[in-house]
Order: C-alpha cells, then structure tokens, then sequence
C-alpha cells in the first residue's frame, strides 16, 4: 500500500561545501519524481539494483522516472555480499559503455549495502566519476552505508578493501520498503543503529532499549525516529570528517573483529550486521577490561543486542589467530599496532592503539562462541 509520496517527508543534510547534499527520509518517497528528478546530472539514468530487489521496486522507480525526458537503463545483478566484488562491477560499468553513457550520466543504487557500495564504487570510476544517487531499500543501508560516500567490493582477505570515497548527490530514503525485507535482515539494520548509541548518544541508547519491540514491529514512528536520528549522527560525522582522518572512525565500533568475523566465514554467512553485533559485544568487553565500562554496562549492551535478534557470541570455528591475522589488514591501522574503537562510557568512543595484545588475546580467547 502506497500513501501520498512525499507525506510528511523529513529531510537533513549531509554538509560537505559544494557537495552538500540531501536525505528525504518518508513513506512512499519512490513514487515521487519531485524526489528524485531534481538531483539527476543529466538525460541518462542507470539504475543499479539485484534480483531480489527489483521484481519488488524496480517497476515503481522505472515509472517514477517515466515521465521525465530520460534515458533509462538497468543492471540486475545477482544478490549476496559474495558478490560484492570488482567482477560485479565490472559488470555496471560494461552496462554503462554497452548504453553510450556519457559524463553526464546519473547511476541510482536501488537495493541495499552490498548494490549501494558497488554503484558508489562504479560511479567514482566510470569515465573518472559520474552522478550516483542512493536509494536504500534495508534498514542497514537506510541508517548507514547509503550516506558518506564510501564505496568499494570486498576483496578475498579483507573486507572493502578496494573502494573510493564518493559521495552521492542525493538518499532517498522509502520507509515502506522496509515492510519486505527478512527479520534477520532488519536484525542486521538494528546493529548499526545500536552502534550509534552506542559511541554518540547514550538518550537514544536509552530510546531504543525501550522502543525495540516497536522497531522490531516496524512501528512507523519508531523506525522514522530510529532512521532519523541515526542519519542525524552519521551526517555530523561525516561532515566533520569526510575521509576518516579522526572522528569517522568511532563509525568503525565493532568492524575490527566484525570484518574478522565476515572474511573468515566466507562473505555472507554472517551478516554484515550480525558480524558487527557480535564485534561490538567484543569492543564492549575489551573496554571493561580495559576498566572504563562495568560489569553491568557490558550486560547492558549483550541485552539491547540480544533483544534486536542478534548474536553476541563469536563463531565457534574461529580461533585467536583467525581473528588477528585479519584484524592486522585492518584499514585503520597505521603501523604494527592495531587501532581499536572502545567505549569509554556509553555514549562515548574512542580510538586505541595501546591495547596490550596479551589482553586482547585473552579476551578473543575467552569471548563465547556459538
Ligand atoms: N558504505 C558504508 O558506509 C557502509 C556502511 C555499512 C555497511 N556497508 C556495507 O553494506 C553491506 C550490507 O548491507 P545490507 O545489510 O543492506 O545487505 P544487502 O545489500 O546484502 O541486503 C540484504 C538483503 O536484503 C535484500 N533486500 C534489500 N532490500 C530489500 C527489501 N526492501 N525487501 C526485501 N529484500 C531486500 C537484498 O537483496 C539482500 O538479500 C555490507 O557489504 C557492508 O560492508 C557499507
Ligand atoms: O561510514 C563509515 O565510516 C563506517 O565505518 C560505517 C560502517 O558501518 C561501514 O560498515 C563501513 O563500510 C566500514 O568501513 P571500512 O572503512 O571499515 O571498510
Ligand atoms: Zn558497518
């Protein structure tokens, strides 16, 4: 059921100079060409979405831009994060060549993470950079990876390893989408909403410790205010520091032993949110070691995990080594010693290089497994 596009649409934006730009956040935002048409660089439009996604939206969208003088095209490309990968992209950008497209062009990530990173990352390198929009359709890409402008594919030994910064010109964000996607799929959304309570503001904690159920219900009100207020802090972040030189990184809570987590397991088996629940359970713990959270703040933290339908136990198969020799590849590194986001307090990151490994391998060692 659609109801009247643009009723009562929200918007922020994400300030970066000249690059400003948009999140419209409402209920039936894709039936809206006043949504959309206004951020197109020109004629040409490449849609880019996946074989789940598009028998769901991808007619809306195509009529959404129906009646505009356009040129439009797609790409469908197989679901699953063991796809995101240059081979995917490659595929996008023999699409755009294949249809003539030229500078000009506007590419519109319809899907979740995995399409909107690879269209980000298709759209910083075709002919040197072209226009790209984000259209996230998961709870997850909705309240995190559609904003800030990084892109890139996985690769076989680490996580997002090859990828641009590059930012869109517009998120558009459709709460009903959300009415199709799996449980564990919101689950997975739930994580980096956690996150954000979790490293900038303990009241939201708070908020979603108390409005779980109702986001779990997809109670509309819940998940505007869930999806608002988490676009708010990722928007402050990264216009304070669009190529993570410093602050941006608290968004990494959780990541380290996360992408550990997701490479180890062969992309997809974990969820990327899953990975991310279950690496900031870790965080949470190493920072009680580290002495700045108690006891019972970590229990605090296993419990709003556990009551988004999230793991907070490792993999069994997973050993100490499997999880440093991928946390060394970490992209926050910048010598032999490994760069950590830990809590302080909640509601309150940081970042720490000066774990003693002796403790961090106590900790991975004694973390619960599944
Ligand atoms: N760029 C960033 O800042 C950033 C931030 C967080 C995560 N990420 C990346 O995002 C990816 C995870 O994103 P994700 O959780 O959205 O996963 P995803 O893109 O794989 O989507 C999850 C599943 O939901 C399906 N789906 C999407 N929308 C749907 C809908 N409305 N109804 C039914 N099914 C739907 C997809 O086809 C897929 O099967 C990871 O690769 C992660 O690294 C990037
Ligand atoms: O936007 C950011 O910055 C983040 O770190 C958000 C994360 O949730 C996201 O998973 C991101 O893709 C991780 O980035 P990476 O640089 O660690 O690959
Ligand atoms: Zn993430």
């Amino acid at each position: 059921m659609t109801q009247s596009p643009s009723a009562a649409m929200e918007s922020l934006s994400v300030a970066l100079g000249e690059r400003t730009y948009p999140i419209h956040i409402g209920a039936g935002l894709l039936d809206d060409p006043g949504c959309l048409l206004p951020y197109l660089a020109g004629r040409q439009v490449m849609i880019v979405t996946n074989a789940t996604v598009a028998p769901h939206y991808l007619d809306r969208l195509r009529h959404t831009l129906s009646g505009a003088d356009l040129e439009v095209c797609e790409v469908i490309l197989p679901d699953g994060e063991a796809t995101k990968t240059l081979a995917s992209v490659e595929r996008i950008w023999d699409a755009l060549l294949a249809a003539g497209f030229n500078r000009r062009c506007t590419l519109v990530a319809l899907g979740g993470g995995v399409i909107g990173d690879m269209a980000g990352y298709a759209a910083a390198s075709y002919q040197r950079g072209v226009a790209f929009i984000q259209v996230p359709t998961t709870l997850l890409a909705q309240v995190d990876s559609s904003v800030g402008g990084k892109t890139g594919v996985n690769h076989p030994r680490g996580k997002n390893m090859i990828g641009a910064f590059w930012q869109p010109r517009a998120v558009l964000i459709d709460t009903q989408t959300l009415a199709t996607l799996p449980e564990r799929e919101l689950s997975a959304g739930l994580a980096e909403v956690i996150k954000y309570g979790l490293i900038w503001d303990a009241a939201f904690l708070d908020w979603l410790e108390r409005e779980m159920p109702a986001l779990r219900a997809l109670d509309a009100a819940a998940i505007r205010h869930a999806i608002r207020r988490s676009c708010e802090i990722k928007a402050e972040i990264v216009a304070e520091d669009e190529t993570e030189q410093g602050v941006r990184a608290l968004l990494n809570l959780g990541h380290t032993f996360g992408h550990a987590i997701e490479a180890h397991q062969g992309y997809g088996n974990w969820l990327h949110g899953e990975a991310v629940g279950a690496g900031m359970a870790m965080a949470a713990a190493l920072s009680a070691e580290r002495g700045w959270l108690t006891g019972a703040e970590v229990e605090r933290i296993g419990a709003v995990l556990a009551a988004a339908g999230l793991p907070r136990v490792a993999p069994a198969a997973m050993g100490v080594d499997d999880f440093l020799e991928r946390m060394r590849l970490d992209k926050k590194n910048l010598d032999s010693r490994l760069r950590l986001i830990l809590l302080e307090a909640l509601g309150r990151a940081a970042i720490h290089d000066d774990t003693d490994p002796a403790m961090l391998e106590r900790l991975i060692e004694r973390f619960p497994r599944a």
